[in-house]
């Protein structure tokens, strides 16, 4: 059977008011992803069909979020989604990867040799046993909001940001976490739709301030 075809880039005007200068180094990733993630593992063939919309554009749209000149953790970062897609699109913000399997760490190492990715650091670790004291910490399909608290407050700076990609049932993850919110005194906790104003599907995600 023929593998299913891989989504031109979708919205390229996006795209690239996303990207910026980095949109070559985008395309470039997306074209690797496309020609190697589902043997390495990192992404199913379902979502090579919607390998821009759905993973490309969607990780990007949290870009603006960052300050420039801060430190991000991205916990859990796999294929690099959404670690090294934001990479590309802030080279002014410093971002560390930290992903506990050996084969992603080495697909991570590659993509940041490749594509030149000097504010990238990655790190083999699980996010509970990982060091560092990170502006934000990041995460995308990792796990449920209530468990994502316990592992990544530790590694937020007194007054750092959570910015977790979510989706639909965010709001419901924010009700269930009730208790872990308050153990860890998070403060403004808000789902906030990214790019609802664009022709791409919007990104949810949940951030707090971390006292
Ligand atoms: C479903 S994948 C999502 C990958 C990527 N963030 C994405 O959106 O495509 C979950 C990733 O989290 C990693 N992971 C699982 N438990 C973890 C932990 N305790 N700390 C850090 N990463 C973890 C897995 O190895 C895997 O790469």
């Amino acid at each position: 059977m023929d593998s299913p075809a891989v989504e031109v880039e979708a919205e390229p005007a996006v795209a690239a008011s996303l990207f910026g200068d980095g949109i070559e180094k985008a395309r470039a990733f997306a074209a690797d992803l496309a020609a190697r993630g589902e043997t390495l593992g990192l992404i199913g063939p379902l979502e090579l069909p919607r390998l821009w919309s759905r993973h490309i554009v969607n990780c990007a749209l949290p870009a603006p979020l960052f300050e420039a000149d801060t430190s991000v953790a991205d916990i859990g970062s796999g294929a690099g989604l959404p670690g090294i897609v934001l990479a590309i699109a802030r080279p002014d913000v410093a971002f560390t990867l930290i992903e506990p399997m050996e084969r992603r760490v080495a697909w991570l190492e590659e993509q940041k040799s490749l594509l030149a990715l000097d504010n990238v650091t990655v790190i083999r670790a699980r996010a509970q046993d990982a060091t560092g004291s990170y502006d934000v910490v990041t995460a995308r399909a990792v796990s449920a909001f209530s468990k994502l608290v316990p592992m990544t407050v530790p590694l937020t700076r007194d007054g750092g940001r959570l910015v977790f990609m979510k989706g639909a049932n965010a709001e419901a993850e924010i009700t269930a976490a009730a208790k872990v919110i308050a153990r860890f005194r998070l403060r403004d906790v808000a789902v906030s739709v990214l790019g609802a104003d664009l022709p791409v599907e919007p990104t949810r995600v949940i951030t707090a301030l971390v006292p």
